[in-house]
């Protein structure tokens, strides 16, 4: 059932009676979701550098894209009653209380119902993977394989589900040069997909827009995918010089079925000429487990997952491993392989142009 203008009015005066302050992070959403809501796509013009508070709240709102108001306000009474059942029940996991340091600065991980949730939060830069972000997605993992949740569910906030590697990252070179740089990324990323193929317990992608380059490759790893028909998957390896990573090059012609070759056609066109594929052919492909529409999305798969979260944890925990064990070192050599290549491609022309490209605004997707 959609959120009603109502439900949307009883939300905004929840907020005011909040008992705790949500953080900046949160009221920015608010404010997001309340004025696309209302008013739609960000209408506004850019605040300049310096308006630090103005363009903040102007960024999260374009940030929004074109989702819809119905949409925008479902997520704004979601959010809200997430917060105030979150004072009440749920709890907000601190993994800087597991790290002895601070929270968080890119995720928003919290815990529910047997239900752990990470959640990407760089909405302005379309969730993209910082360097930090990686190495918090591997922490808040292995904090979720400890915890007591039976599922971990990771997904995005604001429209994006995932922009892929944040392509600034090679800009950050260390003294040892760009070799380094790619020998250092090579082996970061190994790690990041090592700790998908080990996770233990059931893991579900919450897909709640378009997804791109290694946040696609990954979902192979993943138990269940549910997306909104508003979802892409768009992996742009050869225009980027790069190659696949994630066990996508291992899993994707397995789970596309060699219709036609040994290899697979429909993942060649996907990870070798960077076809984009809706929800629904992704689906069709077996990439995807369900797609919903939009306006339903969010209810209908936190109702499923919460009832899924139930079934008895260790069953679960035991029939992912016998359903993933037989694979397991397959997939580390994977890894191993195409992190190696990749370390190459990172210092290509090819690569080293397309990234440049993009980093100075000639080129997007
Ligand atoms: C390091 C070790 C591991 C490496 C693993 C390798 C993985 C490979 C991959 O993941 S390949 C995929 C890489 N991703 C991309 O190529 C996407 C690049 N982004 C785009 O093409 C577009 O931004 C878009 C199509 C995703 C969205 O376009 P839209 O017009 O809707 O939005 P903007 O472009 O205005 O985006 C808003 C701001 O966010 C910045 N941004 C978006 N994605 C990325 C990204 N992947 N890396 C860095 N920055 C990103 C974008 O530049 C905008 O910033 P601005 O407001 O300052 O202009």
């Amino acid at each position: 059932m959609r959120a009603s203008q109502e439900d949307f009015e009883s939300a905004m005066n929840q907020v005011k009676l909040l008992k705790k302050d949500p953080g900046n992070e949160v009221k920015l959403r608010l404010y997001a979701l309340y004025k696309q809501a209302t008013e739609g796509p960000c209408n506004m013009p850019k605040p300049g550098v310096f308006d630090f508070i103005n363009k903040a709240k102007w960024d999260a709102w374009n940030a929004l894209g074109s989702l819809p108001k119905e949409t925008a306000r479902q997520n704004y009474v979601d959010l809200v009653s997430s917060l105030t059942s979150s004072s009440e029940s749920s709890t907000q996991v601190k993994p800087g209380a597991d790290r002895g340091q601070q929270e968080y600065e890119n995720l928003v991980v919290t815990s529910e119902d047997g239900i752990t949730k990470i959640m990407f939060n760089r909405p302005t830069r379309k969730n993209a993977i910082s360097t930090q972000m990686y190495q918090e997605i591997m922490l808040a993992l292995k904090a979720a394989s400890k915890d007591d949740s039976t599922i971990t569910v990771v997904t995005g906030n604001g429209d994006y589900y995932c922009s892929g590697n944040d392509l600034a990252n090679f800009t950050d070179i260390p003294p040892g040069g760009v070799e380094e740089k790619a020998k250092q990324s090579a082996i970061m990323l190994r790690d990041f997909v090592g700790t998908f193929i080990d996770f233990p317990k059931p893991l579900v992608a919450v897909v709640n827009g378009p997804a791109v380059g290694i946040s696609v490759t990954i979902l192979g790893l993943f138990d269940a995918v549910y997306a909104s028909d508003r979802a892409t998957f768009h992996t742009p390896f050869s225009h980027l010089g790069l190659s696949p990573e994630g066990c996508a090059s291992y899993t994707f012609p397995k789970i596309m079925g060699p219709a036609k070759s040994c290899f697979s056609f429909q993942a060649t066109e996907m990870l070798i000429f960077g076809k984009k594929l809706t929800a629904g052919e992704a689906c069709a492909q077996g990439l995807v487990t369900e797609v919903f529409p939009d306006s339903t999305f969010q209810k209908e798969v936190w109702t499923r997952l919460k009832a899924y979260s139930k079934l008895p944890p260790n069953s679960m925990r035991i029939s992912k491993q016998v359903i993933r064990n037989m694979e397991k070192e397959k997939l580390h050599a994977v890894n191993a392989e195409e992190s190696s290549v990749l370390q190459e491609r990172w210092l290509s022309d090819e690569c080293i142009n397309a990234t440049m490209n993009f980093l100075s605004k000639k080129a997007k997707l």
